[in-house]
This record gives structure tokens, sequence and C-alpha cells, in this order.
């Protein structure tokens, strides 16, 4: 009960809709109880004595009372209905919104299929329980109720004689509910396995089909396939032990009742009419004693689906706003930069950053270099609070990241990932989705300046042509230069590029950078590349290894002594023929195809050893 005791809040607004279903329900059981009355009074009073002109009556009452009843068990199901999808509704909604604001750190470990099935089949279940299956369980206790009380006022000790299997049958039914519990929160966690294993089969479609990998998934997935049936299978083995018991325990109140009945009959202590009511009431009684197991089915279903609809609503946030966050505003907002001596680690594992410090100035280039893990995108991801610091301090324009609003802090940064995502939308939203009522002229201008205008232009819908998992597949440095112009749009004070350009060729991201230039004018902007071209320009390099930063300073700074940077620096400008001239960089012409390309092949090949 703990479940629906913390659920409470979903369902207790919509408590009209509760209570009038279940009055309904109420009123159509109570109802049901005149039949088993009807029948006395045909046996007794009409056809033992002869008052045969009292039937069309009595049939027409009947037909009264099944219209009744009948109506009120639509209005039952009516505002169960109600009930059920509204709660169901206000549940799925605060999931969403719960998933919306779950840290990084949720999701570093979160699995999509598994978040997929809670969202999907354990709301379901919830959605049937409170809508029916609450009523329906009432329902049971009230036929009960009602039926005992009308035996007991036929004939009381015949009452008891016959109901004395309902303790036992009571028990049997609490004893199914604690071994059945387990076992559906068993086959909902294998459910959610087999989600996570499709959801991850179809996204990485393309790795299993390029490594010739189908089998395999096949056979992994019929592992999976066999855990969840294993499951059902020990469900129906728990049921098939409790289910004969409880019938027979049934059925043993039917025979008593057709001995003892019948002795009182024959001792004149019972009319036929009476002894007739006595046992259709009973099956009022003992027919939705046999539902119980399907009940508690139901029950404990949605109480294991309540359980991890739960989980993730009391998911801890490990990033959300102190009590009275300080807003950044875009206007008045300079872009000042600091780190003091940072340090941080994922979760418990090593540090992957160790006294960072930097402070750039507003309007200021730094770029960022280092390989593989070094730690560059840890830099940016605590500037924007996926993560919070943990030591040392990030701060805004003087104020610790960690005081400001998260919304208004991350609507300041313009981020650019290596990995782009696109929805499945038009090109047009896409680009839009950077800012708030974007107008087609800004859209247009930020495409022109991530140099995607013309391809999109080329396109059969242009701006309107539809990417992402429904719609056309588009190039990596075309997708990329999509997110360009998404994060362009938004006019940031802080713009980040990490690793921006990487899917394109060197004249495209020369080109690129040279828009770049026009738009960081004034903005603070850090650069993450593995490319000394795509960094050369910034005001202070910082070159990190293993989370520490080994070397930092200007290209002529960096290039002027020995060090990493000039290594790389080397081996990414091997084939030219004055790589050791500090200026060799600056001297490369986009213009030069034939140079760019040898010098992109070269960042491909042995600029590996830095991605
Ligand atoms: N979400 C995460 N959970 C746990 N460890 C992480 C996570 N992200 C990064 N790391 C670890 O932190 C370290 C720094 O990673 P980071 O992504 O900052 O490196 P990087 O320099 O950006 O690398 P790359 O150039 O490959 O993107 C690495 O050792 C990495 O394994």
């Amino acid at each position: 009960m703990e479940v629906f005791k913390q659920l409470k809040e979903f369902y207790w607004v919509e408590k009209k809709y509760l209570v009038s279903s279940i009055l309904c329900l109420m009123a159509a059981t109570a109802l049901g109880l005149v039949y088993p009355n009807m029948l006395r009074i045909l046996i007794d009073d009409v056809i033992m004595k002869n008052r045969f002109e009292l039937v069309p009556a009595l049939s027409l009452s009947l037909v009264g009372v099944i219209a009744l009843k009948s109506t009120l068990q639509f209005f039952h199901g009516f505002f169960g209905g109600r009930l059920g999808n509204r709660v169901a509704y206000r549940l799925r909604n605060a999931c969403y919104d719960k998933l919306q604001y779950l840290s990084f750190r949720y999701y570093d470990n979160a699995k999509t299929g598994d978040l997929m099935s809670r969202l999907t089949a354990d709301l379901e279940a919830l959605r049937n329980f409170i809508g029916f299956g609450f009523a329906q369980i009432l329902n049971m206790i009230l036929m009960v109720i009602f039926g005992g009380i009308m035996m007991l006022s036929i004939n009381w000790q015949l009452t008891l004689l016959t109901l004395v299997t309902i303790p036992l049958l009571s028990f049997t039914a609490l004893r199914l509910e604690k071994s059945i519990h387990p076992a559906f929160r068993e086959m909902r966690l294998a459910m959610s396995r087999l989600t996570t294993a499709v959801q991850e089969n179809i996204t990485g479609v393309r790795t299993v089909k390029s490594f010739a990998r189908e089998s395999h998934e096949v056979n992994k997935f019929a592992e999976k396939s066999n855990d969840y049936q294993e499951n059902q299978i020990s469900v129906s083995r728990v049921w098939g032990r409790y289910f004969p018991i409880m019938e027979l325990l049934a059925n043993i109140s039917a025979v008593i009742l057709l001995i003892s009945g019948g002795i009182f009959v024959i001792h004149d202590k019972l009319s036929i009419g009476e002894f007739v009511a006595f046992f259709s009431l009973t099956w009022y009684i003992i027919g939705p004693m046999w539902g119980i197991g399907f009940h508690i089915n139901n029950y404990t279903q949605s109480k294991a689906s309540g359980e991890r609809m739960l989980e993730l609503l009391n998911e801890y946030v490990h990033v959300k706003n102190v009590e009275h966050p300080v807003v950044l505003s875009g206007d008045a907002m300079k872009g000042h930069v600091r780190y003091d001596n940072v340090s941080f680690g994922y979760g418990d594992g090593p540090m992957a950053l160790t006294n960072f410090a930097l402070d750039a100035a507003p309007g200021k280039v730094i770029g960022l270099l280092g390989g593989t893990g070094s730690g560059k995108s840890t830099v940016i991801q605590l500037l924007m609070r996926a993560y919070d610091v943990k030591q040392g301090k990030v701060t805004i324009d003087g104020i610790d990241v960690r005081e400001l609003d998260i919304e208004s802090l991350r609507g300041a940064i313009a981020p650019v990932f290596q990995e782009t995502f696109l929805f499945s939308a038009s090109i047009r939203n896409n680009i839009a989705y950077g800012m708030k009522d974007a107008t087609m002229e800004q859209i247009v201008k930020a495409a022109k300046l991530a140099k995607a205008h013309d391809f999109i232009m080329e396109l059969p819908l242009g701006y309107d042509t539809v990417v992402g998992e429904r719609g056309m597949g588009l190039s990596g440095g075309q997708k990329q230069r999509i997110s360009i112009a998404r994060a362009l749009i938004r006019n940031p004070r802080i713009l980040i590029l990490d690793d921006a350009t990487s899917a394109v060729d060197m004249e495209t991201e020369h080109e690129i950078q040279a828009g770049f230039r026009e738009l960081m004018a004034g903005r603070t902007t850090f650069v993450i590349a593995h490319r000394i071209s795509s960094l050369r320009h910034a005001d202070e390099i910082i070159v990190l290894d293993n989370g520490r930063i080994v070397q930092r300073g200007t290209h002529e700074q960096l290039l002027a002594v020995n060090g990493t940077y000039r290594d790389v620096y080397r081996i990414q400008y091997a084939d030219r023929p004055d790589n050791d001239s500090a200026t060799a960089a600056d001297a490369w012409i986009p213009g030069e195809p034939e140079r760019g390309f040898a010098g992109q092949k070269q960042v491909q090949s042995e600029g590996r050893l830095y991605h």
C-alpha cells in the first residue's frame, strides 16, 4: 500500500471520478442482491402458492433492475476510464518532466529501453489498476459483506457453516500475493532488459551490420527473451500452485451448503425458495472469491510498476538550482569565465581534471588541445554545470556557476558538439531549436555563417527537408554544419566548439571558421580541436594531459618551445618542407586544395594520436 500512498498526489486530485466510479459500482453490486431475492419470491410466493398472476410484474421489475444495474455499470466504466487516463496522463508528464531535469550523471548509466518500458508498460499497468482494478477489489469486498449480511438474515446457522472456508480462502490469497509479487517485479525487469536490447540493437544497427554480427545479436536477444519467458513460467508456476487450492476451498463451501441446506429443508427449517436464494447468494460471494487471484495478480503487477515509476520520480537530482539562484541576463552579462583550481572526477572514478586554472576575459578565445581522455570536454561540462566541481570553483562574471539559475546559465552558452544530434524535424526547425521564435531571416543567416545554406538550398525541399531518424540521411559534415547553425542562431555570450568541425573537410572548416571569427567577436569562446589550424588564432591555448595543464600560451609562444604542442604541430604539418617554422600554419592557404587535403589526411591518420 506504501506505493499507492506515495502516488496519492496523482490520483487524489481526481477523487470525484474515483468516488463516482466506486459509488456506481457499489450501487450496481447492491442491485445484484435483488436477483436471489426475486428467485425466493418466485418459488415461495408465486410457484408454491400458485399465484402466477404475479409473474408479469416480477419479470418487469427484473427487467428494470437489470437496466438500472447496466446503467450503473456503464457509469462505473466511464468514470473509471476517465480516472485511469487522467492519472496516467499526470504520471506520464511527471516522469517526462523528471527525465528532462535529471542530471547528466543519471544519464551516464541510464538505459533508454528501461526508461521507455517504465513510461509505457509500467504506466499502463498502473492506469488499469487505478482506473478499474482498485474498484473491482473494493467491489469484491462489498459483495462478500452485502451477500454475507443477506445470508445471515435468511439463516445465520447455515451462513456460518457455508462460509467456514472463507478465512482459509483469504489466508491462501494473501500467501499468493506474497509469493507472486517478487516474480512480477522480476518480470518487469526482464521486460525492461528486453526493450533495452531492442532499442540498442536498432540504434546500433549499422555497427551490427558492418561487423556482420547479426547472428550474435539474435542469440543475445534470444537469451533475454528466454529470461522473460522463464519469468512468465515461474509466475504461472506460483499461480498453478495456489489456484487449485483456492478453487477447492470455494467448492467446499458449495458442498457444505448443499448437504446442510438440504437437511435444513427436510426438517422444515428453511423453505425451498430460501434455499435456492441462499445457493445463489453463495455464488455471489464465492464467484468474486475466485476472481481474487486475478485481482491479486493485477494489484501486484501494478504495485511492481508503481515501485518502478516511484524510483524514477524519486531519483535524486544531483545538479539543481540553489534556493535563490542568480539569473543571468543576456544583455548585462559580460562572459568573464574563471576556473579557480578546479578538480573533478566522474562518480568515484579517478580525477578527470586536476587543479585546472583559467581566466578567460570577455571576448577571448581559449583553445584546448590534448589527447583522448585528457579532460578537454570535462572543462566544458563543468562550465555548463553538467556536473558540479569537486574542488575549486568555476565562475562567470565573478559568480559561482552553482549559484546561477541553470536555465539562464545554459541559455547563455551555445555549444556545438562533435556528436551531432538532429531531431526528426525539418532543417528549419532543427536550426531554430537554439532560439525561441526564430525568424526565417535569422535561420538563413545562421545557416550561411555555418556554411550550410548552399547545401540546404540544393535539397529538393530546402529548409523544409525533414532530417533525423525519419528523414533523409545527411553526411556527417552536413549534420555538423546544421548543428553549428543551431548554436550560432542563439547569439550567445559564450560559444563552445567541442571538436565542432571534425567532420568537415579542411577547406570547409576554414570557411566556417572565417564565419566564427565574425561571430566570436565580443564572445568568450572555447575551441576544442585536434587540428592546430582550428586553434592557432586563440588568445590562449591550453594543452592538457591526463587532466593536468602541461602547456599554455599563444600559438607562437607554444611553437617557440619544446613540448607537446610543437610535437603535434610537427605531426600535422610533417609533409611540409618548412614544418619547423613557427609561421608554417599561418602560411597555409585554404585556396590550395592539394596541400589542404594532404594536411587533412595526416590529421586523420596520425592525428588519431590526439583523438
Ligand atoms: N560521463 C563520464 N563518466 C565517467 N567518466 C567519464 C565520463 N566522461 C568522461 N569520462 C572520463 O574522464 C576523462 C576525461 O574525459 P574527457 O571527455 O574530458 O576527455 P577529452 O579530452 O574530451 O577526450 P576526447 O578528445 O576523446 O573527447 C576520461 O578518462 C574519460 O574516460
